[in-house]
């Protein structure tokens, strides 16, 4: 059971203290972890010396979830295991609000976005998964939300119901013995604040990433990945609505898959797949096309997002015959990383401003499959130059045997076509 939310500070500790060692856990596929007695970081600041030292004495308590995998003996191994973890218990509050969202479950951003109680909760799980589970190091995370909308006079009921969300998932598994108050749960939104940039490491989140698609019952992606000295070295894609072994039509679904695919990548051990509950990894690859006329290609379902016009032209003159297919999220980075397409293509309104955490993920998850992703220049995404990516027009994904051609389709696309200011 999980201790009520709104319980004084005090008391909240003690009753995660009083919490007896909790046998092993049932859903996730994964051994319990060593157990912190309490999340010490987000109850108090004075805690934080205690968490440090608890930390210390946990050295690798994720390192056993990745001893299937093929990064088991990357440097990141641990992360990679911390970072599935956490992806896999966001995923579960994700599908919990998606199956019966409520309209006070939605919010407004100041830029018209939609943020639902998913996406904070989400942001919640994966801060608190990190920081207990990777022990080396300073935290630092450059996530999507922020606490500040939940701050204002008349939140009140909105944070409650992130806070009842977040410790009912915590409840829920018995590899956890913490739950936040409602303080905690507005620390943990904030420590994805980093800017990230050159050196050092950086976690990077879209807690939920295709909001839009989560809210109209489609695809949607909790993404992360972490930066190292400026260059993603790991990415994992939790797509709790697309089926685990491919798309066979256009809608994104198929009749009798299993549904749920969790997809990872560590720099220079490979993509794999495996089912969010938990099955082993399956190593994936892009498809190895060179004829256009077999390719298909993926594309925003959101026609804000991507111009459909532009990138129909593109397609037009590289010969693809097939028509979009259009998902939300950085679902298309995983579909394309495993061969159930060929071709990414993205081309925001003019003025638009990408962000790391929409492609971070996603984009070392095709290129450990073999594939490149670069902008409409052919450059690579540079992801080491803050919360922004500074790019060129727009994204481009394939395998490394159509991008010649595809880059010379877009460019002659582009050279035809005058740019039309964003609607947004
Ligand atoms: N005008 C715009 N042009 C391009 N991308 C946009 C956009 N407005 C929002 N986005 C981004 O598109 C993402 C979804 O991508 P897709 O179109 O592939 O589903 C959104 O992520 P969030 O849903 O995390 O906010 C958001 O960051
Ligand atoms: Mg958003
Ligand atoms: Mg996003
Ligand atoms: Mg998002």
């Amino acid at each position: 059971m999980a201790a009520r939310v709104g319980l004084p500070q005090q008391a909240l500790l003690a009753s995660a203290l009083a919490r007896s060692p909790s046998p092993s856990p049932a859903r996730l596929p994964y051994p319990p972890l060593l157990r912190l007695p309490t999340y010490c970081r987000f109850f108090s600041a004075s805690a934080d010396a205690g968490l440090q030292n608890l930390r210390r004495r946990l050295p690798f308590a994720a390192r056993a979830m990745s001893q299937r995998s093929e990064a088991a003996g990357s440097p990141y191994a641990a992360e990679l295991a911390a970072a599935k973890k956490a992806v896999s218990l966001a995923a579960r509050l994700c599908q919990t609000v998606q199956q019966e969202i409520e309209q006070s479950d939605v919010q407004s951003k100041a830029d018209k976005s939609p943020v639902t109680v998913a996406d904070y909760g989400s942001q919640i799980l994966v801060s608190l998964v990190l920081n207990m589970e990777v022990t080396t190091g300073s935290f630092s995370m450059v996530a999507e939300e922020d606490s500040e909308d939940l701050r204002k006079d008349g939140a009140e009921e909105i944070l409650e119901r992130i806070t009842d969300l977040v410790n009912e998932t915590l409840a829920e598994d018995a590899s956890f013995n913490i739950l936040l108050s409602q303080e905690g749960i507005l620390a943990a939104i904030d420590s994805g604040k980093s800017e990230g940039g050159p050196s050092g490491r950086h976690w990077v989140l879209d807690p939920i990433d295709g909001t839009k698609g989560f809210l109209r019952g489609g695809q949607y992606a909790i993404a992360l990945a972490l930066l190292d000295e400026g260059k993603v070295v790991l990415g994992v894609l939790g797509c709790p609505n697309l089926p685990l072994s491919s798309i066979n039509n256009l809608n994104g679904s198929s009749s009798g898959d299993q549904v749920g695919a969790l997809f990872s990548a560590t720099i220079g051990c490979g993509a794999e797949v495996q089912s969010l509950d938990g099955s082993p990894p399956q190593k994936i690859s892009v498809c190895s096309t060179d004829n256009p006329v077999n390719a298909s290609f993926f594309e925003s379902y959101e026609g804000a997002h991507t111009m459909h016009d532009l990138t129909g032209s593109i397609a037009e003159k590289l010969g693809v015959q097939a028509p979009p297919v259009r998902i939300d999220s950085q679902a298309k980075y995983g579909a394309l990383a495993r061969g159930d397409g060929a071709i990414y293509l993205r081309f925001p309104y003019k003025g638009y401003r990408e962000k790391i955490w929409d492609h971070a993920a996603g984009a070392i998850v095709v290129t450990e499959a073999g594939g490149l992703v670069t902008d409409a220049s052919g450059n690579d995404l540079d992801f080491s130059k803050g919360r922004f990516l500074d790019l060129d027009t727009g994204i481009i994904a394939t395998n490394k045997q159509l991008m010649p051609s595809l880059l010379k389709a877009v460019q002659e696309a582009i050279k035809e076509k005058d740019q039309v200011p964003s609607p947004l």
